[in-house]
């Protein structure tokens, strides 16, 4: 979920989201105050749209001598932002309902320079004409440097790129595998989205994925009959205009689908919409969506389906040994307050997911692992209602837990879905009971490996690691191994195991694209309560990142486990001693000196917490990738 986790958040309010002084802070004996002050916590409702992150052409033309002049001139771009569309916040404060709030108005000024960075005057045609020049060099190589993208600001400004990026994006790819089956592999999308766990396939048109990868659909697609799905049907294809193809031959099937997709970039708004929707079935193996029971079939009776925690955008049911979590998308229904999120969103919330799934040591990839991002299994483009089974297990759990979203039930027949099919990560943080300072210790070293190996692969940076984002389970394991760029570690687990979820903030370079937030459209996010860890922690990324989001800033993770060890101080119990308090304040100074996870991760705090390899091997109780 996004900045605040919801569940459990509101049964005690006035204690989890207290303000903590600063002077608290400074204070070097640190207790848990229970305090009477109550104030409002909004919940911060994160919205997306595409934008800038620059697009090398290069692998498109690569090993073939093919000439791409027009495609070096023109620097595709493409980025999240947070949107200004309809955005209302919701008290999580007693007593207190602020009500929709209207978006409060852009920064004027940009924040303090940090010390010693050089930051250059923001000027579009500058760097257009930067880029023009560093293009042709740039068709050379293999993904894009951050380090070189300054400060271009794309949005409005930007109406002379006419390519949308995800059409380009999924043209290409299948340009290439169109003009070479052999040069897909070394294209990074190509493993992301040939992920062997989304059923084991590869992308090809949706028709022939849909048709060999996913029997289960293709007896959906034959049982629908009857005259409601066939109107259902004749208007997806209306909305999809793609999916019309279906052919035998796979070459000619993805012929037309470039065409397609190029057709669709050049016309309205509109066709991109459908286009993008038509990529985000393909990268689902899917030529049409399911429905949401289907799904969820795969993996239990539907009786048996639990609510288990809800987001702002998703709706999380376990489902077996598996958690799904449900996200509407692409309608005009406001959902607990927000415009829906989009398909092209979606996309590269799945790209980031899978990119995340790579460090699992899949592919033969073991120079950076760490199972400690939670694994996507599977995603899925649904549509139709809400089924009676979901609704239930939806108002058994607000029954219990009086849920802030809304009531399922008013989604429209024709609703569509992106389900994340997930491995289930057990509790999180804010509801966890913590037993003693071993597990604390745990949770620490985990999460800093696990940030460590993320950097080391993908300079990937979390961006929210608030309690909520982080679940906690125990099993009997009690060592787990990470790879840090080719270096082994074994950390003792302490039976607990961890894992990290909502990568919605995140920063990503998958080595063909830069995945990020653009967080300086959504000033409020800097704007929670004086004091509190978790709203200090994003002001502090502000500074740390001059609002500059697309740009690598290791540090950020560095400041959320600087508030992970404030709140296990502050706010979770557990059996400690003095000595144990002291050790984790010294950790807290000297993270302060660190720019990354990968430093921190040497920290002599964790030191006690490496296993030797032959330690490790002997022990038969090991986590492994
Ligand atoms: N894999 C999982 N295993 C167990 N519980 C999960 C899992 N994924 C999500 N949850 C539960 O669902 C809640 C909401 O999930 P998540 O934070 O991903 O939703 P979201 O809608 O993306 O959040 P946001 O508000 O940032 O949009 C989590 O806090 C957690 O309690």
């Amino acid at each position: 979920m996004g900045s605040t986790s919801k569940n459990g958040g509101n049964n005690d309010v006035g204690h989890l989201w207290s303000p903590i002084t600063s002077e608290e802070e400074r204070d070097s004996d640190f207790q848990q105050q229970p305090t009477n002050v109550q104030f409002i916590y909004q919940r911060r409702r994160p919205r997306k749209t595409p934008k800038d992150v620059n697009l090398e052409q290069v692998d498109l033309v690569r090993g073939k001598n093919l000439s791409l002049a027009a495609a070096a001139t023109k620097r595709v771009s493409w980025n999240r932002s947070l949107s200004t569309r309809g955005r209302t916040s919701i008290s999580v404060g007693a007593c207190v309902d602020n009500g929709p709030q209207a978006k409060q108005a852009r920064r004027k000024g940009k924040p303090a320079i940090q010390k010693g960075k050089v930051a250059l005057p923001p000027s579009f045609e500058k760097e257009q004409e930067y880029f023009r020049e560093v293009d042709a060099f740039e068709l050379l190589e293999e993904s894009p440097s951050p380090k070189k993208f300054g400060t271009w600001a794309m949005g409005s400004q930007n109406d002379s790129v006419s390519i949308p990026h995800l059409s380009s994006r999924l043209e290409k790819w299948l340009i290439s595998k169109k003009l070479n089956h052999t040069c897909g592999p070394s294209s990074t999308l190509s493993k992301i989205l040939e992920t062997p766990a989304i059923h084991g396939s590869n992308l090809r048109t949706p028709e022939k994925t849909c048709i060999e990868s996913d029997p289960a659909l293709h007896s959906i697609n034959a049982s629908l009959i009857g005259k409601d799905v066939v109107q259902r049907d004749a208007d997806l294809q209306k909305r999809n205009p793609i999916l019309v193809t279906v052919g035998d031959d796979g070459c000619e099937d993805i012929e037309a689908a470039i065409k397609k997709l190029s057709l669709a970039s050049s016309l309205s708004f509109d066709l991109d919409y459908k286009d993008r929707f038509a990529a985000l079935l393909a990268v689902c193996g899917q030529s049409t969506p399911s429905n949401l029971l289907d799904v969820f079939a795969k993996f239990c009776d539907p009786e048996n389906i639990v609510k288990v925690g809800e987001g702002t955008y998703g709706e999380a049911f376990k489902a077996g040994n598996s958690v799904c979590k449900i996200v509407p998308i692409d309608g005009d229904l406001k959902v607990n307050g927000e415009v829906q999120k989009r398909s092209e969103e979606l996309l590269e919330e799945a790209i980031l997911s899978r990119t995340l799934n790579r460090l699992r040591g899949l592919n033969n990839e073991v120079y950076n692992a760490s199972t400690t991002f939670i694994e996507t299994l599977d995603l899925r483009v649904c549509h139709g209602p809400y089924d009676p089974a979901l609704v239930r297990a939806w108002e058994a759990w607000d029954e219990e837990h009086n849920s802030e979203n809304d009531h399922p039930k008013e989604f429209p027949e024709r609703q569509c879905y992106v389900v994340f099919v997930l491995q289930h990560g057990g509790k999180d943080l804010e509801s966890f009971v913590m037993l003693n300072f071993d597990e604390a210790r745990s949770l620490l070293v985990q999460v800093t490996a696990a940030l460590a190996v993320a950097e080391a692969a993908y300079e990937f940076e979390h961006r929210d690691l608030h309690w909520g984002n982080i679940l906690l389970s125990r099993n009997d394991s009690v060592i787990l191994q990470f790879t840090l760029e080719g270096q082994q570690i074994f950390v003792k687990t302490f039976g607990l195991r961890i894992s990290i979820i909502d990568f919605t903030l995140s920063r990503i370079n998958t080595g063909e694209d830069i995945l990020f937030l653009d967080l300086s459209s959504d000033p409020y996010l800097f704007k929670g309560p004086k004091g509190d860890k978790q709203s200090e922690t994003y002001r502090k990324m502000k500074e740390v990142t001059d609002d500059y989001w697309e740009g690598s800033f290791p540090r950020t993770n560095v400041l959320w486990l600087l508030y992970l060890v404030d709140i296990l101080l502050l706010k979770k119990s557990f059996e400690r001693s003095s000595r144990n308090e002291r050790d984790l304040r010294s950790l807290k100074k000297r993270l302060d000196k660190y720019g990354s996870a990968k430093e921190a991760i040497f920290d002599p705090f964790f030191t006690e917490m490496f296993v030797g390899e032959e330690e490790s091997c002997g022990n038969t109780r090991i986590e492994r990738r």
